[in-house]
């Protein structure tokens, strides 16, 4: 017997030692790998699922930021898991709420379908085993029960889409609820309140919250709804398909397959395009868009007057090209990224799939006992169904990765929009400021807060009066309104006056000195174009109250229509059609009825001050006179900004401002500087005459020259 022969023997008889072994102790080895596997497949989604470096995403997500004004990265990692616990915590506010009775209907609902599909799984076995058999009666049955099970089957489905539906919908209306809380904040609130204003004013992170609110919520609500289903019930399905795969072919080979799938899963997974910064983006540039063409619908007219319509469709235009580069890009990505990932996960780990449903036929295995064509078949038929949901399964779990980076993006915006608000409401403003805040003294000013107090009457006190971007239009402002004294603004544009009220209003942060002044709804303001809001012409005068708060009031629509009387608009009421007409009042209205339905509200409302900033411009003098005096006969004090000086003489003093920094408060002689007024127009009137003047002049004398050369002759 030659050497190789002997090895060849040894070999052999060690093999044979190895396999009886094996055989002995297979039970043990088949349950240490299941419940290897098992482990595995929850490490494997937990790792899937973990924080990782937000490198190339991270990279990318910046572009996002810079058009949203903040540096945040979008990316499946521990800040997203941080911020999706921040609006869990919202949206399912406890064990006991709907929404937590929902998710346990969702849950329950999920395992139940994938005991169905195991079950479905081994009847199709059967099925085809009954006709390899020829077992007719056996076949019916068979049949019989697949009806049956459809029942429930079917039932499922609906049920799991409706309660994925429903819990969508709880999830948004818990957050739109949460956001409109804060958005448009009590007035109870005081200087937290009015939070839409200082999104939009005083902050630059947002530049389309109204996006923000409808849009994005909506799809996260959607995506939070769908990765629970994505993500849950994929991992059960891998574990319990496998598990009784495992039973069925050994759990050895699907240790094999595993590792291969894994191995491809971890290659894919690299490859994958960062899905997440892309959904952020996207609605980021789709709110940029939206907002141009909202722009356009506002300023119809004046566009129109102007003719800028190649102006403007240059400007969508240039918004509607970026969004779809954007969406071309995240197509092209999306479309190898599809390739790929159909090549690995449906044909090669199908094919990895067959291989392992051919072990129980070509290899006989201790304990199971294929011997017939029939078992053999219906084994095949039953794993294969077993495998194709387990690699389905394993599919989604994959694909829930692109589903949960989808759901960071959005996760993003929605605590972005939280994030802002917060910060907002505790007067951190994040804004471009001008050069000049930067330096020493403006931003000493800028660093520093004034003090704010509740008293009956107005008084500021070394307040300066600073624009969000930092501009200093005052260093140090003092002036006193007391009841019924009236006062005068005056001033070139831009030179504050109106921000002296937002100051009042509680709309600007007071960044010295102290406002004495009573609580905001103590104030009306009639700005030139008035605020008309969405409703009936009932709503427009007594704006921002009900028609429940005008009954509890005690006002009846004849003194309503009586109030529309002093300002000569009680036609209105029968030419529109009566009080509960509702229509867009803005286009029904002209600019100098807009202006009088105004001045009706503060008669209905008599608050204690009135803020009118330029209310009169569009009015005739008449009228004006009528409306100035029935104000301050119903006991409403004035702050007025006006270039009329018809208005001068409702007023006992007057707060001027330069327009460089300086100011005068002073009482007001309306008489007096009335007369100095006409003064002043009379010799500026004969200023202008004086060129003319002295044109004729030199005509006059020309003439006479030659006159008196003429006589000479
Ligand atoms: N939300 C804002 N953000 C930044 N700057 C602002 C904001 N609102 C106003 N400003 C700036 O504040 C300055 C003063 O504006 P303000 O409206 O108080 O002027 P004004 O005296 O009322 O002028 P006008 O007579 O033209 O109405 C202007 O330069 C304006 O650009």
């Amino acid at each position: 017997m030659s050497v190789l022969s002997k090895l060849h023997s040894s070999l052999d008889k060690r093999a044979a030692q190895f396999s009886r072994v094996y055989a002995t102790h297979r039970p043990l080895v088949q349950r240490g790998l299941t419940v290897g596997f098992v482990l595995y497949v929850f490490l494997a989604t937990y790792q899937g699922l973990a924080a990782r470096p937000a490198s190339r995403k991270g990279r990318e997500a910046k572009d996002v930021s810079e058009r949203e004004g903040r540096t945040a990265h979008v990316a499946v990692d521990a800040v997203f898991y941080r911020r999706l616990g921040v609006i869990l915590r919202i949206v399912i506010p406890s064990i006991r709420s709907k929404e937590a009775l929902l998710l346990i209907m969702h849950s329950s609902l999920l395992i139940f379908r994938t005991a169905i599909s195991l079950y479905v799984a081994a009847l199709d076995g059967k099925i085809v085993a009954s006709l390899v058999r020829g077992q007719s009666l056996e076949f019916l049955l068979n049949i019989a029960r697949w009806l049956l099970v459809a029942i429930p089957a079917t039932w499922t489905n609906s049920w799991l889409s409706y309660v994925q539906n429903k819990l969508a919908i709880a999830y948004r209306t818990r957050l739109t609820r949460e956001v409109l809380k804060q958005y448009l904040g009590e007035e109870s609130e005081g200087p937290d309140g009015k939070v839409y204003y200082k999104l939009s004013n005083l902050d630059d992170r947002i530049q389309n919250p109204d996006q923000m609110i409808t849009h994005d919520i909506q799809h996260f609500s959607a995506n939070l709804a769908a990765i629970y289903a994505n993500l849950a019930k994929p991992v059960l399905d891998v574990i319990l398909y496998n598990y009784q795969l495992a039973q069925n072919v050994g759990a050895e080979g699907l240790v094999v397959l595993t590792i291969l799938i894994q191995c491809s899963a971890a290659l894919l997974r690299a490859a994958t395009p960062p899905f997440g910064t892309y959904t952020a983006q996207s609605a980021a540039l789709a709110g940029s868009l939206r907002h141009t063409h909202s722009r356009l619908v506002e300023f119809a007219e004046e566009v129109a007057f102007f003719g800028g319509e190649e102006a403007e469709r240059q400007i969508i235009e240039k918004e509607f090209v970026a969004l779809v580069r954007h969406e071309e890009k995240v197509m092209n990505q999306k479309w190898w990224y599809g390739c790929a990932e159909e090549g690995i996960v449906k044909w090669l780990w199908g094919s990895f799939g067959l291989v392992v449903c051919a072990i129980p036929v070509f290899f006989k295995l201790p304990g199971i006992s294929n011997i017939d064509l029939g078992s053999r078949t219906e084994g095949f038929v039953t794993n294969r169904r077993l495998l194709l949901s387990s690699s389905d399964a394993m599919g989604r779990v994959m694909y829930s990765y692109k589903d949960l980076a989808e759901l960071a993006g959005y996760t993003a915006r929605v605590s972005l929009l939280f994030d802002t608000m917060s910060d907002v409401r505790q007067g951190k403003f994040e804004k471009a400021l001008v050069s000049s805040a930067m330096q020493g003294d403006n931003s000493q000013i800028m660093r520093s807060r004034g003090q704010v107090l509740e008293v009956e009457d107005i008084q500021f006190e070394n307040v300066p009066i600073v624009t969000p971007n930092g501009d200093i239009l005052l260093r140090s402002l003092t002036f006193s309104v007391k009841s019924g004294e009236h006062l005068l603004i005056v001033g070139p544009n831009g030179a504050g006056k109106s921000s002296l009220f937002r100051i009042l209003g509680g709309l600007w942060p007071v960044y010295g000195g102290i406002v004495r002044k009573p609580p905001a709804s103590n104030f009306i303001l009639i700005p030139q174009r008035p605020y008309l809001s969405l409703g009936t012409l009932r709503d427009q005068v007594i704006y921002p109250h009900s028609q429940e708060q005008m009954a509890t009031r005690g006002i009846s629509d004849a003194e309503l229509l009586a109030v529309l009387a002093v300002v000569g608009m009680d036609g209105v009421v029968e030419r529109e059609g009566g009080w509960d007409v509702a229509r867009e009042w803005r286009e029904a209205l002209s600019g100098g009825d807009q202006q009088k339905i105004a001045w009706a509200r503060l008669f209905y409302h008599k608050p204690k001050y009135a803020i009118l900033d330029e209310a009169t411009s569009l009015v005739p003098l008449d009228m004006e006179g009528k409306m100035m005096e029935h104000a301050t006969a119903l006991g409403i004090t004035l702050l007025t900004v006006s270039h009329r000086p018809s208005l001068w003489k409702y007023h006992s003093t007057i707060l001027q401002f330069d327009g460089q920094g300086g100011y005068v408060f002073t009482k007001l002689d309306a008489e007096k500087r009335l007369l100095l007024q006409e003064e002043k127009q009379e010799m500026e009137a004969k200023l202008l005459e004086v060129p003319k003047m002295k044109s004729r002049l030199a005509e006059l004398r020309l003439v006479a020259d030659a006159r008196i050369t003429k006589a000479q002759w």
